[in-house]
């Protein structure tokens, strides 16, 4: 899903280096079908592109197994994020760097800066999306997006509107959890149990023996967005800058001294803004 840019693809703590080690040795896959995003190519860009081009080709994603950064990020999907964001150079957040330091010898200094990532929608076309969620460290990021709405600012929020995403966790990540919160998911594991199954209800149970009825999806062609001009930009561009209101334009200040603009120079002595009208006032009071 993401990928650090600028360290060597073999360097111990690259996402191509992690996905051989702990995957794609251990399965039969032939290397031409791995495709891991390349944090080293001449253009950044068009690596991205061409990434999204390839997802396509391929006929889309059928499962995003991910984790989340401390900050509610999925893949390199920083907070402040996109909801609409498709594969991009993206900068990593302050809270993403130290939290990665512990994987560079705690020393900031040697966490890249950027890296390229999927974007928020890009997750959300995959057919299936499962998260997994340890420690008491993620544990605001998981309550941030399980008990809150969708939100540009925890982007792993967005799987509320993914229509088969499955988050699994451990008893630390549910510690920011409301107690009612954890019980409901938890009834929802019993109620499967209790039927027979496995924490969740396979989807014969819930259709009956019949065929399972596809989901009808609205084909919505979204606009593509070809870095690094999204949208907004090319409108910008296209209209005419006489369009723009003429903004006023201050006069040039010309220094001089402040005493100078007060006509009369005794006045200088006074103490209070506006002793005319304390006199009226005061005046006022006596008559
Ligand atoms: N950008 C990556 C994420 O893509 C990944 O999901 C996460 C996993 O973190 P952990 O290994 O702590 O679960 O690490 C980074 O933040």
């Amino acid at each position: 899903m993401d990928e650090y840019v600028g360290i060597p693809r073999d360097h111990s703590e690259s996402y191509h280096t992690f996905m051989w080690k702990n995957f794609f040795s251990h399965v039969n896959i032939h290397p031409s079908n791995v495709h891991i995003l390349n944090g080293n190519a001449p253009s950044l860009e068009a690596e991205c592109v061409a990434y999204e081009d390839a997802i396509k080709r391929a006929g889309g994603i059928d499962l995003f197994l991910a984790g989340i950064g401390e900050d509610g990020h999925i893949a390199f999907n920083e907070p402040g994020s996109s909801l609409a964001s498709r594969t991009r150079v993206k900068t990593l957040a302050y809270d993403t760097i130290l939290a990665n330091s512990r994987f560079f010898d705690n020393d900031i200094s040697k966490v890249p800066r950027m890296a390229l990532t999927v974007g928020v929608q890009t997750v959300l076309e995959a057919r299936e999306v499962v998260v997994i969620i340890l420690g008491q460290r993620k544990s605001l990021a998981l309550q941030k997006c399980i008990e809150e709405g969708v939100n540009h600012m925890w982007t792993l929020s967005s799987l509320q509107l993914h229509p088969h995403p499955m988050i699994v966790v451990d008893e630390d990540a549910t510690a920011e959890l409301k107690v009612k919160t954890v019980k409901y998911f938890k009834s929802i594991e019993k109620v499967a149990m209790d039927a027979g199954f496995e924490q969740i209800l396979p989807s014969k149970v819930r259709t009956g023996n019949g065929p399972i009825p596809q989901t009808k999806v609205e084909e919505v062609s979204s606009p593509t967005i070809h870095a690094p001009q999204p949208t907004t930009s090319r409108l910008l561009r296209a209209t005419p800058a006489t369009e723009y209101p003429i903004r006023s334009v201050s006069p040039d200040l010309v220094p001089d001294r402040m005493a100078s603009r007060i006509p009369e120079p005794h006045l200088t002595d006074r103490l209070t803004p506006n002793p005319e009208q304390q006199a009226v006032q005061q005046n006022a009071i006596t008559a």
